[in-house]
């Protein structure tokens, strides 16, 4: 499959953006993040629980407003003014919750990434069909492609969303902790997967996750949302010398050493 021909160098930029909630309950969540993630890239977002990440992606993906700043694709387009359908074509989202299938084949669930380019009557053309195979091969899919969607394991389901993320053919593509309900070894897989995509098509992928030392390893660019509300951005390499992530996560017995990258935990006293 070969990139889109809209992708360009800048991918994603967030400019002093304020994420949070409106109404009684509501509160800044986090704000002053300035941050780009780039196509060709596999950028990870990580921070403590409740520091904000799924605020952060879904007003990335124009599920939420932002409170303030802008939130611009690679031609300077802002998310919040893209109507439903143009975001689709730009932006594919995946949450393990984004997909209720019924009894649908896996190849018909990778098949709805074309949703956004149907006329009326909802029927696919030959290009559509080419795309949702290339789709499922760029995912190692064809195996599991005429089996039930619902029947598939979860690493095997995140396969196939993935699949129908890229028959969106989208420039950016955001997945909200992809790798939760995976084993160790399925885990790297798909991060080597979602990073060979990134690479191949030209693509700016974009995950959070809690698997630190993973992150650590299989991503270009770290985003770091700290309990504070603030974001730190570098490569891995970056933020462990300047001591940002065990400046974070180091609690108790658990600290970070930036030399190897991995939390070691402490005898208990
Ligand atoms: N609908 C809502 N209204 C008001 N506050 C909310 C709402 N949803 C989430 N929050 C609050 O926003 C903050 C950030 O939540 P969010 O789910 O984005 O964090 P997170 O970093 O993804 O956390 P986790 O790692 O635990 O999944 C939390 O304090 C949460 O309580």
């Amino acid at each position: 499959m070969s990139a889109p021909s809209h992708v360009s160098a800048t991918g994603l930029i967030l400019s002093d953006v304020e994420i949070g909630y409106r109404g009684r309950h509501g509160a800044t969540v986090a704000s002053g993040i300035t941050a780009q993630a780039r196509p060709g890239e596999l950028t990870a977002l990580i921070g403590p629980n409740g520091a904000g990440k799924s605020t952060l992606l879904r007003t990335i993906c124009g599920l939420q407003p932002s409170l303030g700043g802008r939130v611009e694709l690679s031609d300077g387009t802002s998310v919040e003014r893209l109507g439903r359908t143009a975001l689709a074509r730009r932006v594919a989202v995946v949450t393990t919750d984004s997909v209720d299938p019924g009894r649908l084949s896996a190849r018909e669930v990778v098949g709805l990434g074309r949703t956004p380019y149907l006329a009326m009557t909802g029927k696919m053309s030959a290009a559509d069909h080419r795309i949702v195979e290339e789709s499922i091969d760029a995912v190692a899919g064809q195996s599991l492609a005429a089996r039930p969607f619902i029947d598939l394991s979860d690493g095997e389901k995140q396969r196939i969303l993935a699949a129908r993320a890229l028959a969106q053919e989208p420039e950016l593509l955001v997945l909200d902790e992809p790798t939760s309900h995976l084993d160790a070894p399925s885990r790297v897989e798909f991060c080597d997967l979602l990073r060979t995509l990134a690479r191949e098509q030209q693509i700016t992928v974009l995950l959070s996750s809690h698997e630190l030392e993973l992150m650590m390893r299989v991503a270009d660019h770290l985003w770091l949302l700290g309990p504070d509300g603030t974001m730190a951005a570098g490569s891995p390499r970056e933020l462990a010398d300047r001591g940002d992530i065990g400046a974070t996560f180091d609690r108790g017995r658990l600290t970070f050493d930036p030399d190897h990258f991995v939390f070691n935990i402490a005898e208990e006293r």
